[in-house]
């Protein structure tokens, strides 16, 4: 009996099946399905084995057992769920933790009281990922109840087909001879605060796509870029050509629906935050809507982990530390050298530079490395003319090529 699960390192990979097998006995007839973060995943529960975690009072076994189960269990089971996540994704080598620590509810007995009594956890978040993300899951949680997943998948259904957005970038590798262009239509950033005072969304992405950018990158995060999903809806509906990026921090299923009934193309799938699992899943249902999928690595290990999960096409290198702020540009080249490179090459990927791209020598520096896209926000959005800033930065005009 695997009664105490050990602790496991950074790096040490948690037996899924240790996971589920635990997740098993803790959760008895709830549905992991309603649990994990919203995440669907396979194994709907059924049994009614007995818990060995849980301290439970007759009254509410009987209650349980007649699928009753009383609002402390719920938050028993619900916070280890969560406490299991995070020992998978720690397993896999993701520090950003999904949510705050928070102390194990009143009457909790089971294996995470000891880990609880060794350490002493960090309750603010370590760095910005990390409090985007905590922010991220209050925000979908809000979101959610004004917009059940029911009425989502109803819209779905309705929408109007999707751009291809991997297709753009690769006619536009083809047709200009340099890498696609994502151009980001983005007001503000954490590390650069406000970078256009006077921002007018749709004008940006009409100034981009007439400069010739193959695809857009639209922010909707509101309270750390200043973006929103009006913004997306309002390009969309301005008529513009170009596929769309939904540039978010995904960390439930329910944003890639939102997404595509915003309008949206393609999503952004962050490897720092999203265990292999989540990827696999959310790339599978992208695909479903019709959505591409760009999924963004930082670092060797995060491409080795993405590299490893079938179905990828687009994988982002971001060139920004998202815990120092710190932009180099050589992380694209350091990450694309080596076996990784080769297994690129080999499945036919598309790699996208992403951020500190200013030049037509930082252009040419990242094509050398291999990337056939470049995702650039900055250099671009703060020009008084933004179409005149994709010729700036590509050192000529892309749009007639
Ligand atoms: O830009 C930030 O400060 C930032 C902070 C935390 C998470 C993500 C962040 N940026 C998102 C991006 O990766 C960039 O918007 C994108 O790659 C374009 O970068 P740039 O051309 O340097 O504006």
């Amino acid at each position: 009996m695997d009664a105490l699960v050990p602790v496991q390192s950074a790096g040490q990979r948690l037996p899924v099946r240790l996971v589920s097998a635990s997740l098993h006995r803790c959760i008895g007839s709830v549905s992991i399905r309603r649990l994990v973060s919203g995440f669907a995943m396979d194994t709907r529960i059924s049994s009614r084995a007995p818990s060995q975690f849980t301290i439970r009072s007759q009254q509410s076994d009987l209650k349980e057992s007649l699928g009753v189960a009383t609002s402390s269990d719920l938050r028993i089971k619900e916070w280890e769920v969560d406490m299991y996540q995070n020992e998978l994704a720690i397993s896999q080598g993701i520090r950003i933790r999904r949510k705050p620590p928070s102390k194990a509810p009143l009457g909790y007995s089971g294996p995470f009281e000891l880990r609880l009594l060794n350490g002493q956890v960090a309750d603010s978040p370590s760095n910005i990922l990390e409090e985007i993300t905590w922010f991220k899951d209050q925000e979908v949680s809000r979101m959610k109840e004004l917009n059940p997943i029911e009425a989502l998948k109803k819209a779905v259904e309705n929408a109007p087909p999707t751009k291809d957005f991997v297709g753009a970038l690769r006619t536009a590798h083809q047709r200009t001879g340099f890498p696609g262009l994502i151009a980001e239509v983005k007001k503000a950033s954490p590390s650069r605060g406000i970078l256009k005072e006077n921002f007018d969304p749709v004008e940006i992405a009409q100034a981009y796509e007439r400069g010739g950018a193959a695809c857009l990158s639209v922010l909707t995060d509101q309270k750390y870029f200043k973006g929103g999903f009006e913004k997306l809806e309002a390009i969309r509906s301005a008529g513009v050509k170009c596929p769309l990026l939904c540039k978010e921090f995904v960390v439930d299923p329910w944003q890639i629906y939102y997404a595509r009934t915003k309008g949206a193309d393609a999503v952004l799938l962050i490897a720092a935050i999203l265990t292999d699992l989540e990827i696999t899943y959310l790339l599978k249902l992208s695909k479903k809507l019709g959505l591409a999928a760009l999924v963004e690595v930082h670092d060797e290990r995060e491409m080795g982990r993405v590299l490893g999960i079938e179905g990828i096409e687009l994988v982002g290198i971001n060139n920004r530390s998202l815990e120092t702020f710190k932009v180099d540009i050589s992380n694209t080249k350091k990450l694309l050298e080596g076996e990784h490179g080769r297994q690129i090459r080999e499945k036919d990927m598309i790699v996208v530079g992403e951020s500190g791209l200013f030049t037509p020598d930082d252009i040419a520096y990242v094509q050398a490395a291999g990337v056939k896209a470049v995702l650039v926000g900055e250099s671009i959005v703060k020009q008084n003319d933004p179409e005149k800033g994709i010729a700036g930065l590509f050192g000529k005009n892309i749009s007639q090529t």
